[in-house]
């Protein structure tokens, strides 16, 4: 059988399914283990340990998906998936600790490369104290980048993406929008109009601090936006049963911001701040008396009933990022 010839089946092909629908499926496939605390389906995963508990999540990056080697050094490809992965642990409301990094590489890759992917790594990781520890080699068609890493809970419940109640403020923390004008410029063969986007977009800046901090406050829900506003935000509504409301005057100055790159380009400012992905703000819900951490700001609000609205309007039901069917 050649890579060309279909796998017989009656089944849909997962090009066919929202990233979403094929976590259905696999989910209840997966065996459940004896400390499982917390099933797939956060941030990061919440493990067992002597001394409390711990997080564990993993992103990868693939050549040409997530990045190009035309646009990114190895040093920001290092970077991004290390701040991609330690988001994850602050969405959780954790402390990053470790990594360990899988690199699948053609070949032909330069050595220098993945060296300065080695720099990129140590340049996120080394000023917060978390090391990397471990990792894996192989050789494949194009460059992977898969990381894993974890953190710690300071002996905290994790803020989970289920405990959004009605009547909580809707909170972000960090940039939206930036990361997908940035890309957008880069597309365009334009990244001499804003180098501060495209910087953005090829080494962001997540506010990991403020995953602790959020969890001190009392945050009830927490992620990282790495698809768009709108889908994390649905995802929060949906793992908690409410419904999120955003308000689109909180959000102007992001649109403003990015304004003369959307009229020069002739893109939608606005659609990249509800569906730009790969800013990794922090998107949490606290109850509506409580002080909100720095940088937090009030973005919204949650309600009865499901799903995103912005000022009331229902969201598009295919807004965001999605590797397969969207
Ligand atoms: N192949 C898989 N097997 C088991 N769990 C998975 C798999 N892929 C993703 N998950 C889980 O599904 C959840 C959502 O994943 P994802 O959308 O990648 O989260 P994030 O956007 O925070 O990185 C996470 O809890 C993740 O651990
Ligand atoms: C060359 C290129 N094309 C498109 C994108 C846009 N993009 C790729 S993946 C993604 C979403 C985030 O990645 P994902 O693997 O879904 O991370 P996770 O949500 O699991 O953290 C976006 C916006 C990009 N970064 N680079
Ligand atoms: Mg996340
Ligand atoms: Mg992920
Ligand atoms: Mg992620």
């Amino acid at each position: 059988m050649t890579a060309d010839t279909p796998v017989p089946s009656d089944g849909p092909l997962v090009a066919e399914l929202s990233e979403d629908a094929l976590l259905a499926r696999i989910f209840p496939l997966l065996p459940v283990g004896a400390d499982t605390h917390v099933p797939p389906g956060d941030d990061a995963a919440v493990v067992a340990a002597p001394d409390g508990r711990f997080v564990v999540t993993t992103d990868v990056l693939v050549e040409d998906r997530h990045f190009r080697r035309a646009w990114s050094s190895g040093e920001d490809v290092g970077r991004r998936a290390a701040v991609q992965n330690l988001a994850d642990v602050a969405a959780m409301g954790a402390r990053p600790t470790s990594l360990v990094v899988s690199l699948v590489m053609p070949g032909d890759l330069p050595v220098s490369w993945v060296e300065g992917l080695a720099r990129g790594l140590a340049a996120e990781c080394g000023p917060l104290g978390v090391g990397v520890v471990g990792g894996d080699l192989s050789g494949g068609p194009v460059v992977v980048v898969a990381v894993t890493a974890h953190g710690d809970l300071a002996g905290r419940a994790p803020v989970l993406r289920s405990g959004a109640r009605p009547g909580d403020l809707v909170a972000h923390a960090g940039v939206v929008g930036r990361s997908a004008a940035g890309l957008a410029l880069l597309e365009a063969g334009r990244a001499d109009l804003d180098r501060a986007l495209v910087d953005a977009h090829l080494r962001p800046v997540a506010p990991l601090a403020a995953g602790p901090l959020a969890a001190a406050a009392g945050a009830t829900a927490m992620l990282d936006v790495s698809d768009g506003l709108l889908r994390d935000a649905g995802r929060i509504a949906r793992a908690s049963g409410v419904r999120i409301d955003l308000d689109a005057a909180a959000l102007a100055a992001d649109r403003e911001r990015l304004g003369v790159v959307a009229g020069e380009l002739g893109g939608v400012a606005e659609r990249w701040v509800l569906d730009g992905g790969e800013d990794h703000g922090l998107l949490a819900t606290f109850p509506a008396d409580s002080p909100l951490p720095v940088p937090f700001r009030v973005v919204g609000r949650v309600g009865e009933g499901s799903g995103v609205s912005v000022d009331g309007v229902p969201a598009p039901a295919r807004s965001g990022w999605d590797h397969f069917a969207g």
